[in-house]
C-alpha cells in the first residue's frame, strides 16, 4: 500500500509526530498572516473596516492552536489513483478539527466536515470507499502516543474494534460535556451529515450520543452551508440552564462560536414567568387545540362595517359603501396572512376603492394619492373599527381572566371543565401584574405570531424533545418555518404531563410532518449491567421502545444495597466518600425532596459540592442533583438516593418511573443505588 511503503524506513510515530509538528507551524503561519493583515488600504470607510477588522478577530481566534486539542485525530490513505482521477498526489489526508495547509496551499490537515473526511467515518469492509488505511490517533495530554490502523481491503486482517474508541468511551467524565469528532460512529454520521433543507428526528435509548450528534450536526451545517447559516441563524434548545450549561462548550471546542443556545422559556419570554400551573391546566394551556382559541382570540375584533367610509379630498367627497368594505374584510379574513400585515393592507385596499372611484370621474391619481388617502383620518378610523389593534399578551390576559370572552372562543373546542381549568383564580388587571406561568408565556408567543409573523432561524436543534407540550413545538416549529430542524429526545424519559406520545404526532405539531425518524440503539455511556437494570422498566414506562446495547467494554461497577431507613443518609454520604476515592465526577441524585436533609448532610460532614453545571474542580467534584435537574447530564460515577422517593416525587406512578430511568442511566463507570424503602416492583428481584 503506498502509505505503508513510505513509512517502513524509519518508526511511524515519529514520522506522524513531525507532521503534526509540521501541521502546528504551519497553523502558526497561517495565524502570523491574518495578523499581519493591514486593512487601512482596502477599507474605504470605518464601517467597512470595523466589519472586517471583526472578521480578522474571528479568524485568528480560530486560528489558535489548542495544546489540549489534537490538530488531527485520523489519517486516510486512498487506494493509489482510484479517487483521485489516477493523480499520484493528494491520496493521503490527515482529519482534524479544521483545515491547515502549508505555504503552498497545500493541504496538511483537512477539516473533518470535508466530503473527503467522510469516509473516515463511513467506510467499512463491506463498503471500503476507495480507502486503502484508516488510522486513528491516541494522544496522552496533547502528545501524539498511539496510533491504529485498519487496511480496509485486506481481506487478510482481522476486524477488530477500536481500542481508542474504547478508550475515548471509557476515559472517566471530569467536567462539561466533550466533542466526539475523533470517534462519531457510522449511524451517528449519517444523521450529522443528512442534508440541510431535511428535518431529522432523532429517538434513541440514554447515552446513544443524542446530544453529541445534534451538536455535531450543527457543526456540520454551518461548515457546509457556512453563508446562508450565518445569515439566518442556528439554535440549539435545551431543558434548563444546568444543561445548557453543560453543553456550552462542546460547539466553540469545534470552532463554532456563534451558534445561540436557550431553552423554550427564553424564547417566549414576553411576559415575566411568575407562577406556576396545576398539571391539568398546564395540559390545557399546552395542547394544540388552543392554538385555535387564540386565532379566533386575536380576530375576535374584527368587524363587518354597517357604515359607508365617506373621505373628503380637496372640494370633492368619496364614498365607500358598507357592503365593499365588507368584501375587503372579508377577503382579508380568508387570505393567509398575519392579523398585523392584513391590517396595514386594509387601508391601501380602501385607498385603492377610492382611487378606482377617482379614475372613473376623470382624475389621474399616482401611488401618492393611494398613500394619502390611506392615511386620511376617515380611512385610519374606520380601519380601527373593522380591524382594531391587537396586543398579544392582553388578548391573552382576557381570555384567562374572562369567562364570557373565553367561552366564546373556545366554544366547540374546549369543554366547559376544561375552560374553567385555564381560567385564573383572580383575574389579572394588567400585564406587568399578571401572573403568567410558562405555559401561558407560550400562548402569548403564539398570539404573537398570530399577530407577527415570528423570523425563521435556517436551523434549531431541539434536545429533550420528548418534554415539548404541542404548544410549545409550534413555538420551536415557527422559529424554523423556512429552516429545517434536528429533533432529539427518548419517549421513555418523558417527564412532563403532556410529553411526547409519537415522534409523529410531535413533528406535525413542529410543522415538519413526515419528516424522517432515525433510532439510536447503541449506548455510549451507561455500563452494560446499568443499563439492563434500567431497562427493566421500559416495559411499564415506554413499551414498544428498544432497550439500549452498551458499547463499553469496561463493567463498570454497580450496587443496590438496602439498609435501615435511620442508616440511609449517613450510607449516602459513606457512598460518595468511597466514589471520591476515584477519579472523575460524582453525582449524587436524589429526589427534590430529599435535598435539603442531604444537602444539610453534607456540609455538616464538611463535603463540599457543586450544584448541576456548576465546574467541576480537582478540589469539588461532587455535585448534588436533583432528581428533576438530572435529564442530559451524565457524571462519571452516580450515587443514587432512594429511588421510591424518586419515584413518588412525580404525580403519578408511570411518570415517577420515568424520572428514576433517567436517574438510573446517568452514570459512565458506576452506580451505587442505597434505599431504605422497597424498590418499584420491576427493579425488585436480582
Ligand atoms: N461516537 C462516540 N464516541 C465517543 N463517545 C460518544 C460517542 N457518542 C456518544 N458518546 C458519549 O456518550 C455520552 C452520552 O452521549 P449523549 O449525552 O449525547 O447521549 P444522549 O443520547 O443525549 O443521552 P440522554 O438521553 O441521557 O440525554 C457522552 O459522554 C458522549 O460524549
Amino acid at each position: 500500500m503506498p502509505g505503508e511503503q513510505s513509512l517502513t524506513a524509519d518508526n511511524p510515530l515519529d514520522r506522524e509526530r513531525s507532521h503534526l509538528a509540521a501541521s502546528r507551524s504551519a497553523l502558526r503561519a497561517m495565524r502570523a498572516d491574518v495578523e499581519a493583515l493591514d486593512i487601512r488600504d482596502v477599507t474605504a470607510n470605518w464601517v467597512n473596516a470595523e466589519v472586517l477588522q471583526s472578521e480578522i478577530d474571528a479568524r485568528i481566534k480560530a486560528l489558535a492552536d489548542l495544546v489540549h486539542t489534537p490538530l488531527f485525530f485520523g489519517r486516510l490513505d486512498y487506494e493509489k489513483g482510484e479517487a483521485f482521477g489516477g493523480e499520484d498526489v493528494g491520496h493521503r489526508f490527515y482529519i482534524g478539527r479544521r483545515h491547515v495547509h502549508d505555504a503552498d496551499g497545500d493541504p496538511m490537515v483537512i477539516d473533518w466536515r470535508a466530503p473527503v473526511s467522510q469516509p473516515f467515518y463511513r467506510a467499512s469492509r463491506t463498503d471500503p470507499q476507495d480507502v486503502a488505511l484508516r488510522r486513528r490517533f491516541g494522544y496522552t495530554g496533547g502528545e501524539l502516543t498511539a496510533y491504529e490502523d485498519e487496511h480496509l481491503t485486506d481481506p487478510a486482517e482481522a476486524q477488530t474494534s477500536s481500542k481508542l474508541l474504547q478508550q475515548e468511551i471509557e476515559r472517566p467524565r471530569v467536567g462539561p460535556m466533550r466533542d466526539i469528532v475523533a470517534t462519531i460512529q457510522p449511524e451517528q454520521d449519517e444523521i450529522v451529515r443528512a442534508g440541510v433543507g431535511g428535518t431529522v428526528c432523532v429517538q434513541g435509548a440514554p447515552g446513544t450520543g443524542k446530544t453529541a450528534v445534534g451538536l455535531h450536526r450543527v457543526a456540520y451545517l454551518l461548515y457546509a452551508h457556512r453563508e446562508r447559516l450565518a445569515r439566518a441563524g442556528t439554535l440549539v434548545i435545551g431543558p434548563n440552564a444546568s444543561f445548557l450549561h453543560y453543553i456550552e462548550q462542546v460547539l466553540p471546542a469545534l470552532g463554532e462560536l456563534s451558534v445561540k443556545q436557550a431553552t423554550v422559556d427564553d424564547l417566549v419570554a414576553h411576559v415575566p414567568v411568575k407562577g406556576t400551573d396545576p398539571a391539568a391546566a398546564a395540559g390545557v394551556k399546552g395542547d394544540a387545540r388552543m392554538a385555535e382559541v387564540l386565532r379566533r382570540a386575536v380576530r375576535s375584533g374584527i368587524r363587518m362595517p354597517t357604515e359607508p367610509v365617506v373621505m373628503v379630498r380637496g372640494s370633492r367627497r368619496w364614498r365607500i359603501p358598507a357592503y365593499e368594505l365588507e368584501e375587503l374584510v372579508r377577503e382579508l379574513m380568508e387570505r393567509d396572512i398575519r392579523y398585523g400585515a392584513a391590517r396595514e393592507a386594509l387601508p391601501q385596499r380602501i385607498a385603492h376603492a377610492v382611487l378606482v372611484r377617482m379614475e372613473a370621474a376623470g382624475e389621474a391619481p399616482d401611488d401618492r394619492v393611494q398613500d394619502a388617502v390611506a392615511r386620511n383620518a376617515a380611512v385610519k378610523a374606520a380601519v380601527k373599527e373593522l380591524w382594531p389593534p391587537v396586543d398579544p399578551a392582553k388578548t391573552v390576559l382576557r381570555l384567562l381572566s374572562d369567562p364570557e370572552f373565553l367561552a366564546a372562543c373556545a366554544e366547540g373546542v374546549l369543554t366547559e371543565e376544561e375552560q374553567k381549568e385555564i381560567l385564573w383564580q383572580k383575574p389579572a388587571r394588567s400585564v406587568a401584574s399578571a401572573k403568567w406561568s410558562a405555559a401561558d408565556a407560550v400562548l402569548v408567543d403564539e398570539a404573537n405570531d398570530l399577530v407577527h409573523r415570528t423570523a425563521s432561524l435556517g436551523h434549531v436543534v431541539v434536545d429533550e424533545a420528548q418534554d415539548l407540550s404541542p404548544m410549545q413545538y409550534r413555538a420551536v416549529g415557527r422559529r424554523c418555518s423556512t429552516g429545517s430542524a434536528t429533533v432529539l429526545g427518548d419517549l421513555a424519559q418523558g417527564t412532563t404531563p403532556w410529553s411526547t406520545g409519537t415522534w409523529e404526532e410531535a413533528l406535525t405539531h413542529l410543522g415538519k410532518p413526515g419528516s424522517r425518524i432515525e433510532e439510536l440503539t447503541q449506548g455510549f455511556r451507561v455500563p452494560l449491567e446499568v443499563i439492563a437494570y434500567a431497562s427493566r422498566l421500559l416495559p411499564e414506562i415506554a413499551p414498544g421502545l428498544k432497550e439500549a446495547t452498551s458499547v463499553r467494554e469496561n463493567p463498570g461497577a454497580f450496587s443496590v444495597t438496602e439498609v435501615p431507613v435511620d442508616g440511609l443518609t449517613a450510607a449516602v454520604l459513606a457512598a460518595c466518600r468511597q466514589a471520591l476515592e476515584r477519579e472523575g465526577s460524582i453525582g449524587l441524585i436524589a429526589a427534590d425532596a430529599r435535598l435539603p436533609a442531604l444537602a444539610e448532610a453534607l456540609a455538616g460532614a464538611g463535603l463540599p459540592y457543586l450544584s448541576p453545571g456548576g465546574e467541576t474542580t480537582a478540589e469539588v467534584r461532587l455535585t448534588l442533583v436533583p432528581a428533576t435537574l438530572a435529564k442530559g447530564l451524565e457524571y462519571d460515577y452516580v450515587v443514587l438516593d432512594e429511588p421510591a422517593a424518586v419515584v413518588d416525587g412525580e404525580p403519578d406512578e408511570r411518570t415517577g418511573l420515568r424520572r428514576l430511568y433517567v436517574a438510573l442511566t446517568r452514570a459512565v463507570s458506576g452506580l451505587a443505588v442505597l434505599h431504605s424503602a422497597p424498590l418499584p416492583e420491576a427493579l425488585r428481584t436480582a
